[in-house]
């Protein structure tokens, strides 16, 4: 079972008393916010010659992640890599993959691993930054190893928005954005690969001391203030002990 973080939304005031929370709330620090982390054998992957900070954030369809990576982006900085948008962006450049990232958005399954992989890994070099927000992503075992070989480094941290399945479906009929695969059929599809595939990896990650479950539920504003002290403490940290 993953470590629960309940205890977020009461966390208010000093980024000392967030760490102090966080602490509580079972999350490995050491492991989470060090910079000692292992690189690829093709070296460092951040332009900045830095290991750059790398946040997971899972959550099963309509849970929420892409609006609060957006709120991260906004008051921390980090840059935000959407898994999904990085493939539908290849499907709308008419790359040759992107027939079959289409058909596979379609039935809501998942797409190759080291097709995805790739993506993000260009995404990342390509960036001047070195703090990311990899969203969507990794999707199942296979996906998480195939990253760990390719990249060469585990997340620092790895954020699980958690929402009941009702509700998940009720955002995702109304989102609106012309997706194809935001109809009924595929989102069944969806909850039942997000349950088989993505869960043993948020709970592999939990057994790692990296996982922190966010009550998806309530305004976004509200689900923030709880998303908030993870970053403030990430902050804190990396201003007074000069990790990343
Ligand atoms: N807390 C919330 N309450 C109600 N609707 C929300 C909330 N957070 C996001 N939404 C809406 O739900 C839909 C799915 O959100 P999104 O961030 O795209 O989820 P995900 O990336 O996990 O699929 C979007 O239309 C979004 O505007
Ligand atoms: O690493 C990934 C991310 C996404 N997808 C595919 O892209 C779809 C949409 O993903 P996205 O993260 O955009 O959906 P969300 O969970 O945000 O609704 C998924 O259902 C998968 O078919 C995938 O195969 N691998
Ligand atoms: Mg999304």
């Amino acid at each position: 079972m993953w470590r629960r973080v309940t205890s977020l939304s009461t966390v208010i005031g000093s980024s000392k008393s967030s760490l102090l929370n966080l602490r509580q709330a079972g999350v490995n620090f050491r492991e989470a916010f060090s910079s000692d982390v292992q690189t690829s054998a093709e070296g460092r992957i951040s332009p900045k010659g830095k290991t750059p900070f790398i946040t997971f954030v899972l959550g099963g369809p309509g849970s929420g992640k892409g609006t609060q990576c957006a709120r991260i982006v906004e008051t921390f900085g980090f840059t935000h890599l959407s898994a999904g948008d990085l493939l539908r962006h290849e499907i709308s450049l008419n790359r040759e993959n992107g027939a079959m990232i289409l058909n596979t958005i379609k039935e809501g399954k998942i797409v190759p691993s080291e097709v995805t992989v790739k993506l993000i890994k260009r995404a990342i070099e390509s960036s001047v930054n070195d703090k990311f927000l990899i969203d969507g992503f990794p999707r199942c075992e296979e996906n998480r190893v195939t990253y760990e070989r390719i990249i060469g480094k585990e997340p620092n941290i790895v954020l699980f928005f958690d929402c009941p399945q009702e509700e998940m479906v009720k955002r995702v009929l109304s989102r609106n954005q012309g997706r194809v695969d935001d109809n009924i059929d595929t989102i069944k599809e969806r909850l039942k690969v997000f349950k088989t595939l993505n869960l043993p990896v948020i709970n592999y990650y939990a057994e790692k001391g990296k996982l922190l479950k966010i009550n998806g539920t309530g305004t976004e504003d509200e689900i923030f203030e709880r998303v908030r002290p993870v970053f403030s403490a990430w902050r804190y940290r990396s201003k007074h002990f000069g990790l990343v």
